[in-house]
This record gives structure tokens, sequence and C-alpha cells, in this order.
């Protein structure tokens, strides 16, 4: 029996300003104090529509306050989620004591608006919008004057109040342990909502980077193209924007760094957060993506080929970090630029996506851009009717697009398409429908669209050379696969090229001085390169088992100097390497004084393989063994 000895006039001067507000509201709801009215009447029916009504709120809160209610185990506490009404959806827990008449109060379907019963939690917090604790007599009517109760408020990414969850007992318990689980329930509730935007790329911030991570960072949820889809109440406070403020902000409103610029160096990012400014001068740290509790769930297992095993070998913490979040863009739909220099894994990126992705049942169509005849092009994209010209199919054929229907078309080589083909793509791209050539009605299509390309397609906009519209429309999400020479798994990924390069050869191990040599290399064709030379060092090492520094071409050993520039033709370094691999032999054998033991050992090659070698081109041995 709480404060029951105050007189109520004094006991209202006594009142925090937030509770004596409602009890002057539920005074001129006309409510008494001594009226009776918090056991509604509710029917079956209307808890059943209760029910069906916030299914989707109840579904958010449910495994937060089932976890809270655990936490709060033993100090009596029953807790329910409430709609925007004051509505109770749903309970959680059993009352403490039957005679209390805590589970009468707290059934679905019950009305607690100040409306209906006057001053109480959740009434309160949805009226006032904030977080409240109404404890004993500070309830409006008399007869709830045992029970104490805590609420907050829940907000939708939009900023509109969706309701609140509640923790009522009627124990003396203390309500700020409550109060504090419920506030960080309300913002996992918050959290859940956000993820299920659609097409949203997520930016985490905080004014302390230490404070990243945890349930008090700000979370912000923007378009492809930097429009602002939702925020949670942190990131409303941090970014001062009034209630009910954001539907149509652009990025640009609110920051002082342009979307793109900091989408580049956020995706960019490895190294721990990037600093963003906000318009009103605030200094942010921020990172991009949800955290790993928001992480879609494991592909099914057995879904995906071996090469995509392989990549998720990859340990670069860049590499990692980037098709983390690509894949999450690549499961919302979001389209995927895939960057970088020829040879580091772009193609293989994209059947990761893919096979790990929603649409791994689906087809994965690959088409390269620049191999494809000009003339061929629009036909290969879009497929042709009967008749559309001569040659062509009876019955028509359909285009890559449509064969692409229900999975994903990766457009490898997207900055080498034609322009006048760019603007059809565009267009398809839009209106998510395709006409063959020769006519026809148009199709639907469900695809999801990866790109790729080696090339800087914004100089390639400036220059005339592609679309900036079509830049923008499958720039979605922009994946970085960082050159060889840049990665910070260098040597495990050569471990791994090896041993899938020369499957059949019993070669698995690369010496020290030779591992040394290949990550002093510039590496200008990437992965595929270091493959081509693994795969012909293995050939030489073939006896011993062992990759030796000798066993690699003369630019890979002459100490990081890297014929051509990065970017260059994958393969020169290879192909220089066979040219020289003769004269190379034929300078050992001349160091030995034509010694083949000594020749093969300085090599790093059998006698056997050195005389197979010799024989292969045509070399003489300068004087007896
Ligand atoms: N993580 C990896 N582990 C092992 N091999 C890899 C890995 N990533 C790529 N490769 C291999 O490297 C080679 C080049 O990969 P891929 O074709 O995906 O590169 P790319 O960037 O698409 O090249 P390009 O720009 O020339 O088309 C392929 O043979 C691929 O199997």
């Amino acid at each position: 029996m709480l404060h029951q000895e105050h007189p109520r006039a004094d006991l209202r001067q006594r009142l925090p300003d937030t509770v004596r507000a409602s009890w002057d509201r539920s005074r001129r709801y006309g409510i008494s104090p001594s009226d009776a009215l918090l056991l509604n009447e509710v029917t079956l029916a209307h808890q059943k529509r209760v029910r069906e009504r916030n299914q989707r709120l109840a579904g958010y809160a449910a495994p937060e306050l089932a976890a809270l209610h655990r936490a709060l185990g033993g100090a009596g506490w029953m807790l329910a989620c409430l709609d925007e009404e004051g509505t109770i959806a749903a309970t959680y827990g059993k009352a403490p004591s039957p005679a209390a008449r805590l589970d009468m109060v707290l059934r679905t379907g019950v009305s607690l608006s100040e409306l209906t019963i006057g001053t109480n939690g959740p009434g309160c917090a949805i009226a006032e919008r904030k977080p409240v604790v109404v404890s004993g007599c500070e309830h409006y009517l008399q007869e709830a004057k045992d029970f104490i109760c805590v609420a907050v408020p829940v907000f939708d990414p939009s900023g509109e109040l969706v309701g609140a969850i509640d923790a009522s007992s009627t124990n003396r318990s203390d309500g700020g342990i409550a109060l504090g689980g419920l506030t960080l329930a309300a913002h996992a509730i918050e959290k859940r909502m956000m993820a299920d935007l659609r097409d949203a790329i997520f930016i985490r911030m905080h004014a302390r980077p230490d404070m990243l991570g945890t349930p008090l960072e700000a979370l912000l949820a923007v378009s492809p193209d930097g429009c602002l889809l939702g925020l949670n109440q942190a990131a409303r406070h941090m970014l001062a924007l009034p209630a009910g403020a954001g539907g149509d902000l652009a990025f640009a409103t609110l920051f002082d760094t342009p979307f793109h610029l900091a989408m580049d160096r956020l995706g960019g990012a490895c190294n721990g957060p990037v600093q963003l400014q906000s318009a009103g001068g605030l200094l942010l740290h921020a990172r991009i993506g949800m955290d790993a509790a928001a992480t879609p769930p494991a592909p099914r297992a057995g879904a995906r080929p071996a090469a995509v095993q392989d990549t998720n070998d990859m340990k670069d913490t860049r590499v990692e970090q980037q098709l983390h979040y690509g894949r999450r863009a690549y499961a919302r739909n979001i389209p995927v630029l895939l960057t970088g220099e020829t040879g580091t894994g772009k193609e293989v990126a994209a059947r990761l996506l893919h096979d790990t992705g929603p649409r791994a049942g689906g087809p994965f169509i690959a088409v390269n851009c620049s191999a494809i005849p000009a003339s061929l092009i629009e036909s290969e994209f879009f497929g042709y009717v009967e008749g559309a010209f001569t040659g062509g199919r009876s019955g028509g054929a359909p285009g890559k697009m449509e064969q692409a229907h229900g999975g994903t078309l990766f457009l490898d080589e997207i900055g080498d398409m034609p322009v006048e083909l760019q603007g059809r793509l565009l267009r398809v791209l839009q209106e998510r429908s395709i006409t063959r050539l020769g006519g026809g009605k148009p199709v639907a299509i469900d695809i999801a669209v990866v790109c790729a390309t080696h090339r800087d397609l914004p100089r390639l906009v400036a220059d005339g050379a592609f679309r900036e519209d079509l830049l923008y429309r499958i720039n979605g999400f922009q994946v970085r696969l960082p050159a060889l020479r840049e990665r910070d798994d260098f040597a495990a990924l050569a471990q791994r090229v090896l041993r899938d390069a020369c499957a059949a050869i019993d070669v698995l191990r690369i010496s020290g001085p030779a591992m040394a040599a290949l990550q002093a290399y510039a590496w200008p064709g990437n992965i595929r390169q270091l493959q081509h030379v693994l795969r012909v060092a293995a050939l030489y090492a073939e006896e011993t088992g062992r990759i030796e520094p000798a066993h690699l071409p003369p630019e890979v050993t002459a100490g990081g100097q890297c014929p051509g520039a990065p970017g260059g033709e994958p393969v020169a370094a290879l192909t220089h390497f066979k040219q020289n691999e003769s004269a190379f032999i034929r300078g050992a054998l001349h160091d030995t004084g034509g010694n083949i033991s000594a020749t093969a050992q300085r090599i790093g090659i059998s006698r056997h393989t050195l005389y197979r070698k010799m024989r292969q081109y045509g070399i003489a041995r300068p004087g007896g063994e």
C-alpha cells in the first residue's frame, strides 16, 4: 500500500511532471480516482482481432520481451507489448500471485490507454512519447495502487510511434532495473524493424567509437541513391531530427560528406570506423552494415559449389567485410557492382553472392559484355521472336536476361558495353520487363543484377562512354576487390591457389624464401597470374615437393620488380618466364660448369626434370659431368 496515507492534493504536488500532466488529462477525460475500471471486459473475438492487427509488432517484440522476462526472472514482473492506442497486443510471464489480479489486468485486448483507465505506465508512455515509471498511488485509479508499471514507447524507422512495452509488478520491485531492460529491448525492437527495410544500406554511428556495436548506437537506413529510408531513435536524437522528420531527407542534408564519397570511405574501411560530420557539426564515428546479430541466416547446407567454398577461405579482412555487406545488399535486391583489377576474383565473388543468396536455386547467367560481337549483342541480351532476322531459330530464342529470370544476371566488363545498349539495359532494369527483338509482348523478368568491371566507370561517364544514370542504377552497393599485392592474407591464399591449381601434383609447400619472393612481387595479373606462376613452379618442384625461389620466374625473384604497370596483361609475366626459362637453365649450367647435379640443386629441380627441360629446349651440356 504505497503512499496511501497522503491526501491526493498533496500527492499531486509531489508527482513527477510527466505523471502530474497525466493526472490532469485523466481528470479531463472524466475519470474519477474511485472508479472501478481496471478489469475491462474483453471478449475472445476482440482478443483475436487485436492479435491479428498487431501480429507484426508482437513478432518484433516477442524475442526481446521473452529474453527480458528471463533476465528479470524471480522479481515477479509480467511484461506486455501494447499498440499505439494502448491496447495490449501480447503478454509474457505469469502473475506473481493470483490474488494480485495482475494477470486479469494484463491480458491481450485490454486497453491501458489514459482515456480508459487514467494514469498508468504504458498509457502515459504512449501519451508522452517517453519512458515512464508509475508506482503505487501515482496511478490515477485507487484500484491500481498496488501496482508498479514501467513502460517505454517504441517507434518505427520513420519515427512513428507504434506502441509501448511494459513491465508490471505488484511487488515493491526496483523499477530502475526494469526500465533499463525495457529501454534496451525497445532499441532492439527498433533495430529489428529497421533490418526489415528493403533495399537499404545501413550505417551505424556514435560520437564515441567504442559505443559502436552497442544497443545505444545510432542506426540509419539509406537507399542506394542516398535517400533516408529510416532511422532509430538514437540516430534521430544524434542528428537532432524532430519526430516525424526523415521520410524524404537526402543523406546530403544530414552530413557534410557527399553520399557516394561517404559510401566509398565506409565500404573501403577495414581498420576501424570512418569519421562523418553531421550537418549540425557533430563528429560521428561510422561503420557500414548492421552488427553481427543481424546477419542474414546461414546458407543452406550443401547449396554451395566448390568455388564458393574456396572464396570462404578468403581471410583478407577487407575482402571478408566487403563480401559480407555485398551479400546483404544482394539479398535485398540491391544491384552490386564488383570492381577491382583484372584477376582479383570478381567473377568468383559474383558466383558467391548468387550461391549463398536467396536466389541460389535459380540460374546464374554470366555475360561478358566485352566479348560479344556488336552485331549479336542485342539478340544475346534480349532474345528474338521467330522471323526477327534471317538465320534466327524457329520459335525465336530467349536472351540472357530472360534466361536469368528467377536468378542472377552477371554482367562482366560492364564498362565495355556499347552506349546504345546501355540505354536499353537501363530501361529493362527500371521496368523489369523485356521485349524480344522483332516484337512480341513484354515479358516480366525478376532478376538480381551483379555487374563487374576493372575500368574506372566515373571516368568513362566523364568521357561520355558510359551513361551516368546507368552507373547509379547498377552501383547500388560497390564491392572493391583489393589487388593481390594489397591483401593481408597473401600466404594463405597462395597455398590455397597452389592446392587448387595443382590438385594432380603432390606439391603442397612453398619454401620461406619462395614465399618471400612471391609476397614482394607486385602481381599485375593478380590471382589469375599467381595461379599460372604456381602451376609452372609446381612442375619444377615435382620431385622435391617444395617450391623454391629458383622455380619462380625471374621477374618474381627480381625483388618485387614487375614488368608493366598494374592492370597490364595478366599472362605477360608467365610468357616472359617461359621465354626466359631456357636462358635461366643455360645460365645455371654455365655457372656450375655443366655439373648436372649442382645445376639441378641450384635451380631446385631434380636431375631427371633438368634433363627433360634440356631436351625440351635443346640445351647441350657445356662440358661433361
Ligand atoms: N579466393 C580465391 N581462391 C582461389 N582462387 C581464386 C580466388 N578468387 C579468384 N580465384 C581464381 O582467380 C582467377 C581469376 O578470378 P576471376 O575470374 O573471378 O577474376 P576477375 O576479377 O573476374 O577477372 P577479370 O577481370 O579478368 O574477368 C580464377 O581462375 C579464379 O578461380
